[in-house]
């Protein structure tokens, strides 16, 4: 049913989400989450973990949606108080702060806009850390910076529950479809024990080594993907300006060394002017300013993602924010390139 393919220190384990998801049965599952200042809390007792989901925006509702619909007993909250119906609807519970959330649960997974509302969320006034404590976990799946995601480590360790990174690769059709890429570091135990439930959200999960490793990894990764779509938007718009076709653009490059599924998903709608939001502009701008401040840190010169960000700072500037980050090409029209350059 599964494979294990060990590469180097890092571990990669796959599985069918179709056979997890067959498999996977919460009455019969076993809570151990321990760490050096605890002990194992209801090791060997078949315990229904309480779980809790903190942010419910274009991610986190599918998220959630696939455990309630795996069977796992859910609580939920969000700012937006709204958003958690559709959710209490299908049979979750639900808590008005992040404290009672993690206080009313063993696990609890947050998937936040940025680092500001991960911080917020879970360290704030009526934060995640003042409810969570020894035999709990803490699972950030927001994309963050190393910085934020240590200092949420930190203060979320510091009440003797356990922490793990783990943002995610893919958008909003892999997530309903529980495809999403697990991408994380921290407290190896935790991950263990959360194997499952991220088995039931994505088709495959790396674990990276230290807090910060996974947070880096995914800012590499969406640091490559913006360059590449505003690389793309170039393209769409060189081809048409010299009379060439943009979609037969978009079939060349499928057929070729540089295909990319993004490009076929997204060309078409492009050529259209049609930016429907899978993941929105403004959180793709965050993510290579997040990658250009990990750059920095080691000295790193990433001259093609500083140039790609200057584009989404121009989009966003023309109120692109909320559309898909394919808006970008917009950022290449001549209508804004000439209103920038006066
Ligand atoms: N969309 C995508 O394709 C992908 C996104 N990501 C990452 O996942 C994270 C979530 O993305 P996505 O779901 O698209 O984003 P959304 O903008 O749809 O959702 C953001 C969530 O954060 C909450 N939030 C924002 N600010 C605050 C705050 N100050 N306090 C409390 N809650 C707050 C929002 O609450 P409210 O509803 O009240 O606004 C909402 O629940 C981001 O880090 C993003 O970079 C990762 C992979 C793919
Ligand atoms: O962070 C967003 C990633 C989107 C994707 O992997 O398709």
């Amino acid at each position: 049913m599964s494979s294990f393919i060990n590469c180097n220190h890092f571990v990669l384990h796959r599985f069918p989400i179709m056979a997890m998801r067959s498999t996977f049965n919460y009455r019969h599952f076993s809570l151990h989450i321990s760490n050096a200042s605890t002990q194992p809390q209801a090791q060997g007792i078949e315990t229904p973990p309480r779980v809790g989901f903190l942010g419910l925006g274009i991610m986190g509702t599918p998220m959630a949606q696939n455990l309630i619909k795996a069977g796992v007993d859910l609580t939920v909250w969000n700012r937006t108080k709204s958003k958690c119906d559709p959710l209490i609807n299908l049979g979750a519970k639900y808590k008005p702060s992040p404290e009672e959330v993690a206080a009313s649960c063993d696990l609890t997974f947050a998937m936040l806009a940025d680092p500001q509302s991960a911080v917020d969320v879970a360290l704030g006034k009526h934060g995640a850390a003042n409810g969570i404590g020894p035999g709990k976990g803490y699972v950030d799946v927001s994309t963050v910076d190393v910085d934020t995601s240590k200092l949420i480590n930190g203060q979320i360790k510091s009440t003797g529950a356990l922490f793990l990174e783990a943002p995610v690769s893919g958008s909003k059709k892999p997530a309903e479809d529980g495809q999403l890429i697990f991408l994380t570091a921290g407290d190896k135990n935790l991950y263990d024990t959360v194997a499952p439930f991220l088995d039931i959200m994505g088709k495959s999960r790396f674990y990276l080594g230290d807090v910060g490793n996974g947070a880096a990894m995914k800012l590499v990764v969406n640091m490559i993907m913006g360059s590449m779509m505003a690389s793309f938007s170039e393209g769409l718009l060189l081809s048409e300006k010299v009379g060439l076709d943009p979609k037969v653009l978009v079939e060349v490059i499928s057929q070729g060394a540089i295909s990319a599924p993004m490009y076929s998903m997204k060309g078409p709608s492009m050529i259209q002017s049609h930016y429907p939001t899978a993941f929105p502009l403004k959180h793709q701008q965050k993510d290579l300013r997040l990658a250009l401040g990990l750059a920095e840190s080691v000295s790193q010169p990433i001259p093609i993602a500083a140039a790609a960000n200057e584009l989404y700072k121009v989009a966003k500037s023309h109120g692109y924010s909320d559309e898909d980050f394919s808006a970008v090409i917009e950022a290449l029209k001549s209508k804004f390139q000439h209103s920038e350059n006066q």
